[in-house]
């Protein structure tokens, strides 16, 4: 598939038909590159530019510069990010080190903090087809980095500190595998769809801060869970409805998204609910959250905005 030149969307836009998302609640903007202008058969017209053979190498030539400048943008998109994710969880654990915060907060807010600086991150990547998988390759390098150190005989101690609740090596398997798994599936969905930053918002952003405003005040127990609080998926709610409105419209603004906001709010109360039923439910011994809810998340994202 011809690449499109890295360019800014917001210069670039122009309608395209309706998304897959059918009803209207988004239109996806396209956004020409000058490979496809200069194509276009009016081009060729007012500009006299030579023989079909002569166009169509001069086509192929562009193409590929293209192309090569998409790559080269998206192999230095996914180092930058790499560098980030490095980071900051070498920052959490300095500071877990130091004792400025404890293990527990430490995870918490790396659980919080990784996937939406993740998300956030998605427009530095180019605008070809292709750059979603450069940025998927960041927590599939994550989570080999987590089966690693979770297997091995002498793990990293940066990594334990600052991702695991009592600092044993095997932790990384669990939580914080599913999680970097998780971030991987919403890249695919990528900038085009609410699916995906949905999902992190919730997961992130929701379940992250559901655990500390329930640990802090969680008093009054959650009927058919006593290890949830209503505090905790009140929280989960609020926060996980306003970081998604957030991520849409940041990304509506950038010109990925053309949300119908009349009923998006709707949708993503839905949504919001539905990830906070699913948190609340006792089942974490059987289904880890960073599985259950980014999964709950994605289907009833899928549910809401495709029908
Ligand atoms: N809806 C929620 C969610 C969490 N909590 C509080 O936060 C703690 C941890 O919540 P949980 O989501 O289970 O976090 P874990 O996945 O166990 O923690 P971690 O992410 O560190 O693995 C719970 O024991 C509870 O005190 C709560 O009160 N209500
Ligand atoms: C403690 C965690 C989950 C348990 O609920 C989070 C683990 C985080 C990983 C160790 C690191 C993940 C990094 C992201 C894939 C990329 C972040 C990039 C961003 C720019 C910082």
């Amino acid at each position: 598939m011809a690449a499109t030149l890295p360019l800014s969307p917001i210069n670039q836009p122009h309608l395209c038909p309706r998304s897959r998302f059918g009803n209207n609640a988004l239109t996806t903007h396209r956004f020409c590159s000058p490979n496809f202008l200069i194509s276009s058969p009016c081009f060729i017209g007012l500009t006299g530019m030579g023989s079909a053979s002569q166009l169509r190498a001069r086509h192929s030539l562009i193409s590929s510069a293209v192309a090569t400048n998409s790559l080269l943008h998206d192999v230095a998109a996914t180092v930058a990010v790499l560098g980030g994710a490095y980071a900051l969880v070498l920052s959490f654990e300095s500071l877990t080190k130091r004792n400025v915060i404890q293990q527990r907060l430490s995870r918490k807010l790396v659980h919080i903090l990784s996937g939406l600086l993740f998300v956030l991150a998605w427009p530095i990547f180019s605008g070809s087809s292709e750059a979603r998988y450069f940025a998927a390759f960041v927590p599939l390098v994550n989570g080999l980095r987590l089966v690693i150190n979770g297997l091995s005989v002498s793990p990293n101690s940066t990594l334990i500190k600052s991702v695991t609740r009592e600092g044993r090596p095997e932790e990384l398997l669990e939580g914080p595998l599913f999680y970097v798994l998780a971030l991987l599936m919403s890249a695919v969905f990528w900038r085009e769809s609410p699916i995906g930053m949905i999902s992190l918002a919730m997961m992130c952003g929701g379940d992250g801060i559901a655990d500390i405003m329930g640990r802090k005040f969680g008093s009054a127990k959650i009927p058919y869970n006593p290890r949830k609080s209503w505090a905790g998926s009140i929280s989960m709610f609020i926060f996980g409805f306003f970081i998604s409105i957030g991520l849409l419209y940041y990304y509506s603004s950038l010109g990925y998204l053309n949300m119908n906001w009349e009923t998006t709010f709707q949708r993503v109360a839905i949504v919001s609910m539905v990830a906070t039923v699913v948190e609340s439910l006792p089942i974490t011994d059987q289904v880890d959250d960073n599985v259950s809810v980014p999964l709950a998340t994605i289907l009833a994202a899928y549910l809401c905005f495709e029908y």
